[in-house]
């Protein structure tokens, strides 16, 4: 191994990251790291975390300052213990709550659960948690809430769903920064919360930064209000700078105010177990191989503990499954015993949770993840992190209004969070499958905010909707690339969504919009299966007719469990969908919309698609054989994904819902059209003259 593999330098890692952010994980352990946690009680676990050392600063700090920032080591404790410490110290006394924001569903589930354990109590009592679809908070469980679909429906169900609020009895409330978002629609200053911990908020997705720059503006209004902002890898200085700049404080200079505005900085010292780096010592041109070498390699050579593998998607862990397995079958090393199991969003809620069961004595499992197990997520047995160095990323070109999903270098600050998954619950190594030098000289300390890199359609819906109507004029963390808010706004004044003032029009466009679901299982390992099934369903006006015929297969099984396992359909997500129709049912209604079926008449399906998407029109050129086609707008080169029912049938004209960029930009969720529609429905957007040519 040591011929593959080099360690990292053995220095005292380095809070300010002067030495360009590296990480240099020190090799003395903490007199936790010798003994098995398995064996102390909840209670000494809890105080040998790194974080315990500073429970009275954290409360002192929060206590007299609107905004703490915290810096800690991966595994210090922050997750889990300062929302406990806040309790203790009575922040939740009088019916108010703490809540704890994860970029990720994942991460918010697990980690109510090992609060709740840790309390001693059941998720859902005085811990709970809230993700899209689920709030399991209060005594009384009910599924229900919330919905993110594109843009303006958002708005809609907001209004639906305020006559389902009951009160809130959960002291400590775990959620993703998305729904705390969707709860300010009903609740604009959040009053029930009185600390809000902004946790992984290195991450800066759209609804981290959107959150973040809300949250500054409620400061102004509940001086009551207590923010933190945490993470092993952010940049303390600029986010304190950010919250501490204020347009239009007046007469403030010279007081003191408490709380104090000027954010206090915390650095928690300390680390739960040791985590050893290891580098290859030359580049890797393929990544997936090298990821399997790797697991056999531990496998062969190193003691018990489990793995688990950062990869970028669920194609890159599907070939990763399928080579380990056929390696560990034909190898001569002693392979045997290896559990492999994948990790990614797109898996049901039985397959995730998979990951978290114990392993079997004599057994080693293989976890292959994307960057869903990043952040915040402790599984138990993992020793071992091999970190393939890459992820998925959007990029969004305003100019050609095309979004890519591209694989792309992750950043330091990623690197250091993959590595923290190991050393959680005793030391761990972390293999790096690029070089040191990569890691120090290429690789950035942080990745680009979301925000500056994607479309903003449903973030500019989702400011309009909680009134902010000076969006240009909004305090970002990171501003917005102009040219991509501008796209966006020009996006939604052609829906008929925004007015001429730029504000929100009353709900023109409100009865369309995407439901962001998966329903298909994945086929691993039966992928003609999966296809067959795929058939059984398969309409020819393309991708939203099948899903309309497997919503009235599922009702007619009887919402059928069975039904879904022999279909390949996901059994979770088809009971969402039930729930979201119901919801957008009652929405419906209440806003007087005449609820009329359309039969059997599929053409009204494919205009309200169109009414929706006319912006993701495409056509193929009549004496194109390669399955090409072309943008109305922009005459981007682009194809039909494999998973659609329409790839090889090539209608002439398509829209799509979204694009995936690998060897080459895919359309996926297609659907075919009569490009009369789009002069029909959209006629503000495309003039006859763009579409007579090709017509
Ligand atoms: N489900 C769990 N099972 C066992 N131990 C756990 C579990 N969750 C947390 N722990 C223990 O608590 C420690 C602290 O976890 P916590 O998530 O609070 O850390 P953190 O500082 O927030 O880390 P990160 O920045 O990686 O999220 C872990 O390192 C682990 O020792």
């Amino acid at each position: 191994m040591s011929q593959f593999w080099k360690p990292g330098a053995e220095k005292p890692r380095l809070l300010d990251d002067e030495e360009g952010g590296v990480v240099f994980l020190s090799s003395s352990l903490s007199s936790a790291s010798s003994i098995g946690y398995g064996y102390a009680s909840i209670e000494k676990q809890r105080q040998r975390l790194p974080v315990y050392k500073y429970r009275t600063a954290i409360l002192y700090l929060v206590e007299t300052h609107a905004t703490t920032i915290i810096v800690g080591e991966t595994g210090s404790g922050k997750t889990t213990q300062i929302p406990q410490y806040l309790k203790e110290a009575g922040w939740a006394d009088g019916g108010r709550v703490i809540a704890c924001t994860q970029p990720r569903r994942l991460a918010v589930q697990a980690v109510a659960s090992r609060v709740a354990e840790e309390m001693g109590v059941k998720v859902g009592e005085e811990v709970g948690y809230t993700i899209r679809f689920e709030d399991f908070t209060n005594k009384v469980r009910h599924l229900s809430s919330y919905l993110s679909i594109f843009g303006v429906i958002i708005f809609v169900m907001h209004a639906g769903i305020s006559s389902l609020a009951v009160q809130d009895l959960t002291a400590i409330k775990f959620l993703t920064d998305g729904v705390l978002l969707r709860e300010m629609m009903d609740d604009p200053l959040l009053t029930k919360y009185s600390v809000i911990m902004v946790d992984e908020a290195h991450e800066r997705s759209i609804s981290t930064d959107i959150l973040l720059g809300l949250l500054k503006k409620i400061q102004r209004c509940r001086s009551d209000l207590r923010l933190i902002i945490s993470s092993a890898t952010i940049e303390a200085k600029s986010m304190s700078a950010f919250f501490h700049a204020r347009k239009g404080r007046r007469g403030l200079e010279g007081v003191e105010l408490v709380p104090r505005l000027e954010p206090a900085i915390l650095s928690v010292e300390g680390r739960g177990f040791n985590v050893q780096i290891h580098y290859v010592e030359e580049p890797v041109s393929d990544y997936v191989q090298a990821a399997v070498s790797t697991v056999l390699l531990i496998h062969d050579k190193e003691p018990p503990g489990d793995i688990l593998v950062f990869l970028t998607g669920q194609d890159d862990i599907d070939a990763t499954i399928q080579l380990l397995t056929e390696e560990a079958r034909t190898s001569k090393k002693n392979s045997s015993g290896l559990i492999i199991l994948p990790l990614y969003s797109g898996l049901s809620r039985a397959e995730q949770e998979q990951v978290f069961s114990p392993t079997p004595r004599g057994k080693r499992k293989v976890v292959i993840s994307t960057n869903i197990a990043e952040t915040s997520l402790t599984l138990e047995g993992i020793v071992y992190v091999v970190d393939s160095g890459f992820s998925k990323q959007r990029f969004y070109n305003p100019i050609s209004d095309i979004e890519n999903l591209v694989v792309a270098p992750i950043s330091k600050a990623s690197a250091r969070q993959r590595a923290g998954r190991a050393g959680r619950v005793r030391p761990g190594k972390c293999y790096r499958l690029y070089t040191e030098e990569y890691f120090v000289k290429e690789i950035p300390a942080e990745g680009i905010p979301e925000m500056q890199r994607s479309n903003l359609v449903s973030c500019v819906i989702q400011l309009k909707a909680l009134g902010i109507d000076n969006i240009l004029g909004f305090d970002w963390p990171a501003s917005p690339p102009p040219e991509a808010m501008i796209r966006a706004l020009e996006v939604l004044y052609s829906l008929g969504v925004l007015d001429d003032d730029a504000k929100l029009t009353s709900p023109t466009g409100f009865q369309v919009a995407e439901i962001p679901l998966s329903i298909w299982v994945s086929g691993r390992g039966a992928q003609k299966e999966l296809d067959e099934a795929k058939l059984r369903f398969a309409a020819a006006e393309g991708d939203h007719v099948t899903f309309l015929n497997i919503y009235k297969g599922f009702l007619q099984s009887c919402k059928s469990s069975h039904w879904c396992h022999k279909n390949f359909i996901n059994y979770h997500a088809m009971k969402k969908v039930i729930e979201i129709r119901e919801q957008l049912r009652r929405i419906a209604q209440r806003i007087g919309i005449v609820m009329k079926s359309c039969e059997s008449d599929m053409q009204v399906v494919r205009k309200a698609v169109t009414a929706g998407f006319f912006a993701n029109a495409c056509y193929s050129e009549a004496y194109s054989q390669s399955g090409m086609y072309k943008t109305v707008r922009g005459s981007q080169e682009v194809y039909i994904h494999p998973s659609s029912v329409l790839f090889r049938v090539n209608p002439k004209w398509v829209i799509y819902h979204s694009l995936v960029s690998t060897d080459r930009q895919y359309m996926r969720n297609v659907i075919s059209i009569d490009p009369s529609w789009l002069l029909e429905v959209a006629p503000h957007f495309y003039q006859q003259h763009r579409l007579n040519p090709i017509h």
